[in-house]
């Protein structure tokens, strides 16, 4: 499998009045070509800066990038400027987010959001592009495309608007689509939609992408492999199975007890008590240490080196230590049910 994208060691800041916030510290992961990869984790582990530091989209200051490499192509997208950048987001990396409100211009048809990407990359004349975009509302489900390509973002539905938004994303054919909390503003009906246009569409494009989300359940059907993030740490890796049947780390424990399961339906959810941690003085140990029920000693000091699960998944925790007690997954993280297809 080629690797598109590979990120080492990469360690983002923001300088703030309370001080240093570290938001992501040493993640490191790759993303081979046409596979979907989910980062999940709680609102605050490092997701989305880790997303926007590949399309170099933080805002600094106050951000900044205290170190790492981000290589795609062989080359290290860290030290690219804006111009270059330019070149590369919306044709080799396109993104898209939670609201497609706040990111569709409103002042625009969405015809013109969709061609404009292909007028600049591709050098369509306006006549093409416009065609190209009725094409496009119609491979993204949009009922009626010569109509609806005229029309304004408030005219369509919020549904509608993650769709145009992925027409928007994917109309240069990009190598690398990052989709951040593409379906948390929607109700559930309309997720699953979106989970599945994407699945075709990656059938049919090829596109990897980068699956950021804080909820499980999405990832099982829709991820061939997981990164698990928890304050600014990447904790755990694996193939989706490996992370569903096979966790390791606690963490992954906790965000497994909280998905809801079909076996279980009756079953009362359990969250993790406690909260992330302040990243603008992070533990000098493991991240998780103030939440793990199974926390010793050496985890308040100590963060933990990746162990080899297999030679897919990773997990950053002392309990793999030989040293350590054992222990086994509590019931409330086994996910029985149907296979995970990935
Ligand atoms: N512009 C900013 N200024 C200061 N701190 C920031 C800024 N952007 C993000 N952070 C901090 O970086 C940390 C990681 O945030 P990030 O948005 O990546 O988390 P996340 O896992 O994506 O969560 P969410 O799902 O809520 O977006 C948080 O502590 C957040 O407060």
């Amino acid at each position: 499998m080629k690797k598109l994208l590979e990120v080492n060691d990469l360690s983002v800041s923001f300088d703030t009045y309370g001080g240093e916030v570290q938001a992501v510290r040493g993640v490191s992961f790759e993303l081979n070509e046409k596979e979907t990869l989910a980062i999940v984790g709680e609102s605050g582990s490092g997701k989305s800066v880790t997303a926007q530091s590949l399309m170099q989209l933080i805002p600094m200051p106050p951000g900044k990038f205290v170190g790492g490499s981000i290589m795609f192509e062989g080359e290290d997208l860290t030290g690219k400027s804006e111009k270059q950048m330019q070149r590369i987001r919306g044709k080799e990396i396109s993104m898209i987010f939670q609201d497609p409100m706040t990111s569709l211009n409103p002042t625009m048809t969405i015809g013109n959001q969709i061609g404009e990407g292909l007028i600049k990359h591709q050098n369509l004349s306006k006549k093409e592009a416009h065609n190209r975009a009725i094409e496009l509302l119609e491979l993204v489900g949009i009922p009626n495309p010569e109509a609806r390509v005229k029309q304004y973002p408030h005219q369509f539905s919020g549904g509608m608007r993650q769709r145009a938004m992925i027409a928007i994303a994917l109309a240069c054919n990009p190598k690398v689509l990052i989709a951040d909390e593409p379906t948390t503003a929607l109700d559930v009906t309309i997720q699953a939609q979106i989970m599945d246009l994407m699945r075709d569409l990656q059938d049919k494009t090829n596109t990897a992408i980068i699956l950021i989300t804080h909820d499980l359940g999405v990832v099982a059907n829709a991820a061939s492999r997981v990164v698990v993030m928890y304050g600014g740490k990447i904790v755990e890796t694996g193939k989706v199975d490996e992370i569903f049947y096979n966790p390791k780390h606690p963490y992954t424990w906790g965000l497994l007890g909280s998905m809801p399961k079909i076996e279980n339906k009756d079953e009362e959810l359990q969250s993790i008590p406690g909260s992330p941690p302040d990243l603008s003085d992070p533990p000098k140990g493991c991240p998780f240490v103030s939440r793990c029920p199974y926390a010793m000693e050496v985890c308040k000091n100590h963060m933990p080196e990746y162990t080899d699960v297999s030679n897919t998944q990773k997990t950053a925790c002392w309990l793999t230590d030989e040293r350590a007690p054992k222990v086994e997954i509590p019931k409330s993280a086994v996910v029985g049910g149907a296979k995970i297809h990935g």
